[in-house]
Formats: structure tokens, C-alpha cells, sequence
């Protein structure tokens, strides 16, 4: 990996259209054109795809969960081959959660303190212990090009004062982070987590301490954990704005394709969501013309292609019948074609959001997908 420190982490904004930002961000392992979708690889690869796959789809950078990763193959082993690009022959960007989100979704097997928290392992109920210096380290064997900071992230409907002390710790596991984590140490970026649930004031104070932290970019946790969209929609049209404009604005877990074009034009730069992988396995496929649900018998001899505008080899090789057939038949086949198609569809619509910022057309792109996967009228 040869990058020049001189411009590792530099973030520029090519464009704008109202709060939509077009912009680049350098990383170790390549430069990240943005907005910009990542496919979800929990334990080092995305289900069903190999990298070849996610050249073709358009992926410049792919997520890594610390959690599954440190259980299994564990970091250790990760730094011992070299990292998890060499392990997994991904040599573009990594981005890695910091494993709290996962380990909080472990809600009976765990126990919060000062220094961290203590969780049972989902594979063998083995005890560990996740400090912010613990999950620097993890990210640091795993070699990430992108680090996040361990962060709680507070059920949805959590109380007041449980969310203003819960940020508090975010906060000081922020600055421990940092600390552990020298800026730039082997060439790897470090991002701040916004937290303070569905409370204004709190999300802003969160915001303000994260601030005074050297990172270079900062997420939006804590969205996307069973809140309403209308819910959802307001808390980052509140808080996107008031994030530093000078970096990166990374809002974590979220989302559908209306979610993400939401997120945009609130001047969100990068998005995750295991939507499109997961979704494939379940037969839910997203097309030009809206939701596909391959399963349905309608396309039993269906001869035409799952979505005409798609370049992905499913879409440009087989017909909505096999597609189906594939799925009933519970052939392997069809998580591989199914999880190729969707993460094609997530790619090329950051790509035309990109294009659009470019194009002062955002709105009429948004406006146009607003409609192709609008609720069907009954
Ligand atoms: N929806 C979410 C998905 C995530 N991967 C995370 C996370 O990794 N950390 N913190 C978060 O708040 C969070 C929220
Ligand atoms: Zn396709």
C-alpha cells in the first residue's frame, strides 16, 4: 500500500446542488468518489460475491464488521496475513465499524462500564472485553483504511438522561480512541460518531465535543434502530447540516434507496446497509422500475430480463423465469445473481446521485426514484 501522507485523509467537494455534496476523499488504498454506497462484508467478504463481482458492480470501498472479525478469523490471524485486504484480495478501501453497534445487539450477554464492555460471544459464549484502546488495536490488525471510534449506541426509545450520560461515554471512548490511535498511524483514518438518540439539544452537544476531536470525518449512529422514517428524516435534516462541512459525512446502517437519496440531500457523503445483500437472499430484488419480489409466480415464464437498465451479468444473461426458478429451487446460484443485481442497483444509484450534484439535477433525480418506489396505490 503506498499513499502520500501529505494528502492521505484530504476530503474535497467537487460540487454541490442545494445541501447535496459531490466530493472525493483519499484514503491508503485509493480515492473514494462521493456520495458513495458500501457493501457490507461482516466477516471479510459480501455474501455470495467475490471481489471480481464487486469490481464489475462499481464498488470502491467495502465494510468490515470488527465484532464478527475478532471472533472469527480473529485479528491476530488478520495481522498475520498481512491484513484483511491481502487475507480477503481486496485491495481497494476498507471502512470497519468499531464492533459496539454489534456488541449492543447483543443486549442479555453483555455489561457496560467506564472502560468498555464485557460481552459473551455469539459462536461459543466465550466472555471478552471491548475498550476503545481494544477495538483501535482490532481495527489496526484488521488494517482498515477507515476506523471507527467504539461508541454505545442507544436503543430507540431510550430516556433522557440515560441518552445526555450515554454520549457523555461515547465522548470520552472517543478522545481514549484517539489517543490510542495516533492521526494517520499506518496511513489509517479515524471517524467520530455523533450520538444522543432522538433528543435535539443532546444530538448538538455530542456534536460540539466530537468537534474539538481531531478526526477526519465524523458518522451519525444511532439512526435506523426501529424509529419511524418521518423520525428518521428529521433527526438528519437537523443534525447533517451542523456537522463539520470539511469532512466527511457518514451516516451508519441506513438505508433503502429513498433512504440514501434522504441522506444526500442532507449532505450525507456515505451510506452502508446490508439491504441489498440481505434482501437478494429473500428474493427481493430493486430495479429501475421499483421492488421486484422474484418469488412471485407471475414471473414463472417470465422470458424478459430482471431490469432492462441494468448492466450486471444477471440482468444481461438470464431471464426473470430462471431468476425465479433459481430462487424456488433454492439453488446457489440465485443468492450470487440475486446479491449481484442488488448491489449493482445501490452502486449505480450513488453513481447517478454523483452525476446528478454534478448536473444541478438532484431533486429531479430524488423526485424521479420517489416515484418508482412509491408505497403501490391499492
Ligand atoms: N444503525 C447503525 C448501524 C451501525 N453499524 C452503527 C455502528 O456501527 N455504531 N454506532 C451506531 O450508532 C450504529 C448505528
Ligand atoms: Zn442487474
Amino acid at each position: 500500500m503506498t499513499y502520500d501522507p501529505a494528502t492521505l485523509g484530504q476530503f474535497t467537494i467537487t460540487a454541490t446542488d442545494g445541501a447535496a455534496r459531490r466530493g472525493s476523499l483519499v484514503t491508503a488504498h485509493g480515492v473514494v468518489q462521493t456520495p458513495i454506497f458500501m457493501p457490507v462484508g461482516t466477516q471479510g467478504s459480501v455474501k455470495a460475491l467475490a471481489p471480481d463481482d464487486l469490481d464489475a458492480a462499481g464498488a470502491q470501498i467495502i465494510l468490515g464488521n470488527t465484532y464478527h472479525l475478532y471472533l472469527r478469523p480473529g485479528d491476530d490471524l488478520l495481522a498475520r496475513k498481512g491484513g484483511l485486504h491481502r487475507f480477503a484480495s481486496w485491495n481497494k478501501p476498507i471502512l470497519t465499524d468499531s464492533g459496539g453497534f454489534q456488541v449492543f445487539s447483543l443486549k442479555d450477554i453483555r455489561k457496560l462500564s467506564e472502560d468498555g464492555v464485557e460481552f459473551r460471544s455469539h459462536h461459543d459464549g466465550s466472555k471478552h472485553f471491548f475498550s476503545p484502546e481494544k477495538v483501535m488495536s482490532i481495527q489496526n490488525n484488521i488494517g482498515s483504511d477507515i476506523m471507527m471510534v467504539l461508541d454505545e449506541c442507544v436503543a430507540y426509545g431510550a430516556d433522557y438522561d440515560y441518552t445526555a450520560k450515554s454520549l457523555e461515554l461515547t465522548t470520552r471512548w472517543a478522545r481514549r480512541c484517539r489517543q490510542a490511535h495516533p492521526r494517520h498511524k499506518n496511513g489509517q483514518l479515524l471517524f467520530g460518531i455523533n450520538q444522543g438518540g432522538f433528543f435535539k439539544d443532546l444530538r448538538e452537544r455530542s456534536l460540539a465535543q466530537l468537534a474539538e476531536i481531531d478526526f477526519d470525518g465524523f458518522a451519525i449512529g444511532g439512526l435506523s434502530v426501529g424509529e419511524s422514517i418521518p423520525e428518521m428524516y428529521d433527526m438528519l435534516h437537523h443534525i447533517a447540516p451542523l456537522m463539520p462541512r470539511d469532512t466527511p459525512r457518514y451516516l451508519m446502517g441506513v438505508g433503502t434507496p429513498l433512504d440514501i437519496l434522504e441522506g444526500i440531500s442532507a449532505g450525507v457523503d456515505m451510506f452502508d446497509c446490508v439491504l441489498p445483500t440481505r434482501n437478494a437472499r429473500n428474493g427481493t430484488l430493486y430495479t429501475s422500475q421499483g421492488k421486484v419480489n422474484i418469488r412471485r409466480a407471475e414471473y414463472r415464464e417470465d422470458d424478459s430480463p430482471l431490469d432492462p437498465l441494468c448492466p450486471c451479468y444477471a440482468c444481461r444473461t438470464f431471464s426473470k423465469a430462471y431468476l425465479r426458478h433459481l430462487y424456488v429451487a433454492q439453488e446457489l446460484l440465485s443468492y450470487r445473481l440475486n446479491s449481484l443485481h442488488n448491489i449493482t442497483f445501490f452502486l449505480t444509484l450513488a453513481r447517478q446521485a454523483r452525476e446528478a450534484i454534478e448536473q444541478g439535477r438532484f431533486a429531479a433525480l430524488k423526485a424521479h426514484y420517489q416515484d418508482v418506489f412509491a408505497p403501490a396505490k391499492d
